[in-house]
């Protein structure tokens, strides 16, 4: 791509890079640098323009104005040698990175948020691509921002750019993904993991039930046993959430009825003495008579008493 402009006083380097700053690389003393700038800046708009062109967008995504808005670098390659090369220069294509935060699926599904580099933008001069000048390009931006081809994502990358990364670097075992961008097989790899480990599991004797500090982190977990994780109205599916000052009541109930002796009379006694309140559910699963009331007491057993002969198994369970 030819200019009105010398080239080479812009980009100075083979391969220049330019971040959003827009600072061109030649220097011709304090009167050019404006010139220079604006020559920049036309060089950039072009390129961009040439890129949506081959690639068939509506839009550039590459402009100076673009630049400026993001943190994102451009390499920038120019003719140094060659036939080609015109008293002015030229300027071969370019290839344009940037973070992004993107969530990302694994193999497995699942999803990780990460800031990988991303590939945004790259094109070579149509008079110009199949001569090694992309991978000339792709080259130098890895060695510059010290990265690995697997570790970058690409931004809805053309077919001509899939075919160049699977040439040249092996990459073909794309990881399918709900956005535009495309990651490939080894870009978890050796990442560290996206969530901290769990707490170290502990010795089985230093798990107390019931003992509120040491239950903490388990509290989702853990769930008070039959019948007391019968809430009202449900039948047997666990209890979440506040589980606290419910065991915390359960555990005082249970020390009192061990010390005390077998009450005479169950149900009433225990309706009489201990918070919270108990209310007679319906059991599970009718039973047919034995024509006795049962009763669950302190420690957890059925006990049978005498009294009036129900025709289901009647139990006690907090109310709520
Ligand atoms: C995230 C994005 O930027 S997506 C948009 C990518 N850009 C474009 O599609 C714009 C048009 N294409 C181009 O500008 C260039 O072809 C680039 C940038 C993709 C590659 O640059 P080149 O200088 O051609 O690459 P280089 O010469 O180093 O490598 C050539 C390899 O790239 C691939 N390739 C390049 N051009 C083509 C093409 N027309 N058809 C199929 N594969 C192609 C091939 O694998 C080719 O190897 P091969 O010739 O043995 O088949």
């Amino acid at each position: 791509m030819e200019f009105p402009f010398d080239v080479a006083a812009v980009l100075g380097e083979r391969v220049t890079i330019v971040d959003q700053h827009l600072r061109p690389a030649g220097r011709r003393g304090p009167a050019h640098r404006g010139d220079l700038e604006q020559q920049l800046r036309t060089l950039i708009d072009e390129l961009g323009k040439a890129s949506a062109k081959a690639q068939g967008l509506p839009a550039p995504v590459t402009s100076a104005a673009r630049m400026e808005a993001n943190r994102h670098v451009l390499y920038i390659l120019r003719d140094a040698e060659g036939p080609r090369v015109t008293a002015k220069g030229a300027v071969v294509g370019f290839l344009k990175v940037g973070y992004k935060k993107l969530f990302l699926l694994d193999r497995d599904g699942t999803q990780n948020e990460a800031e990988p580099l991303c590939v945004l933008d790259f094109y070579v001069h149509e008079s110009l691509q199949r001569h090694g000048y992309g991978k000339e390009l792709f080259q130098h931006m890895l060695q510059s921002e010290r990265t690995e081809p697997r570790r970058l994502a690409v931004d809805r990358p053309s077919e001509k750019l899939l075919a160049f990364l699977r040439k040249h670097y092996g990459l073909a075992d794309a990881i399918p993904q709900v956005n535009n961008f495309v990651i490939f097989e080894g870009f978890f790899s050796n990442r560290p993991a996206p969530a901290a480990a769990p707490p170290p599991k502990r010795p089985e004797d230093a798990v107390k039930p019931y003992s509120l500090s040491e239950r903490d982190f388990l509290r989702e977990e853990l769930e008070p046993p039959w019948p007391f994780n019968l809430a009202p109205g449900r039948t047997g599916s666990p209890v979440r959430g506040s589980l606290r000052p419910f065991l915390a009541e359960q555990e005082l109930l249970l020390r009192r009825l061990r010390r005390s002796p077998p009450p005479p009379d169950p149900p009433r006694c225990r309706r009489r003495q201990h918070p919270p309140p108990l209310r007679v559910a319906q059991p599970r699963r009718a039973l047919t008579p034995p024509r006795r009331l049962w009763v669950l007491d302190g420690d957890g057993r059925l006990r049978g008493g005498g009294g009036s002969a129900p025709r289901r198994l009647r139990v006690l369970v907090p109310a709520p």
